[in-house]
């Protein structure tokens, strides 16, 4: 894989959060009710950067949960023989609550139907939105996100590569290539 291009810097990855945790309390008229889920592993680490912008402007946090969707893909067979479920942390109720799923990428929707599964087996949430940090396109499942920080068009050779401080070390979108 070949870098081409550097698409967010932090302060663009910044200003994304700040933006689209604006759009959240908008939508949902602040935050009662409203917890955030991020799926693992980079989506944990933007749920809490949400989590906290949110409290900075509204004075009130969300609830955040964390969910690992291994069990749940469509493509399970390929991936492992006894994959475990090993990492949802989500120590609240969700019955009624607005949920808002939170990922770095948002490609083919494959991990956003599984995360849904994954959800609806835990509860009946009032609502579920899903907020996404690159929007590259090329769905194969009628998935869309309520928030987006950013729409990258893409061919399909391009690979997104999104880099946070918690994991890498940096905050970063890179754009890549065969
Ligand atoms: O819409 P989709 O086609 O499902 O692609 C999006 C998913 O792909 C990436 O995860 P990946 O499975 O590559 O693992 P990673 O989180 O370890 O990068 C990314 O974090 C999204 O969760
Ligand atoms: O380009 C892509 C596609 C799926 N998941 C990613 O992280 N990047």
């Amino acid at each position: 894989m070949k870098k081409k291009a550097i698409i967010m810097d932090q302060q663009a990855l910044n200003r994304a959060i700040t933006r689209t945790s604006h759009e959240i309390l908008e939508n949902n008229k602040g935050i009662d009710g409203v917890t955030l889920i991020g799926i693992r592993r980079r989506g944990v680490p933007l749920a809490h950067r949400l989590a906290e912008k949110i409290e900075s402007i509204e004075g009130q946090a969300p609830l955040i949960g964390e969910l690992d969707i291994t069990l749940y893909r469509d493509d399970l067979s390929t991936i492992a023989k006894l994959p475990v479920l090993n990492g949802t942390k989500i120590d609240f109720d969700i019955n009624d609550k607005t949920i808002v799923l939170v990922d770095d990428v948002l490609y083919t929707g494959r991990t956003v139907r599984a995360a849904l599964d994954a959800l609806l087996d835990l509860g009946r949430p009032k609502a579920i939105q899903l907020m996404i940090l690159v929007d590259r396109g090329h769905r194969e499942l009628p998935i869309r996100a309520d928030y987006v920080g950013k729409n990258v068009p893409t061919s399909k050779k391009e690979i997104i590569e999104v880099h946070v401080t918690e994991i890498d070390g940096e905050d970063s979108v890179i754009i890549c290539e065969e």
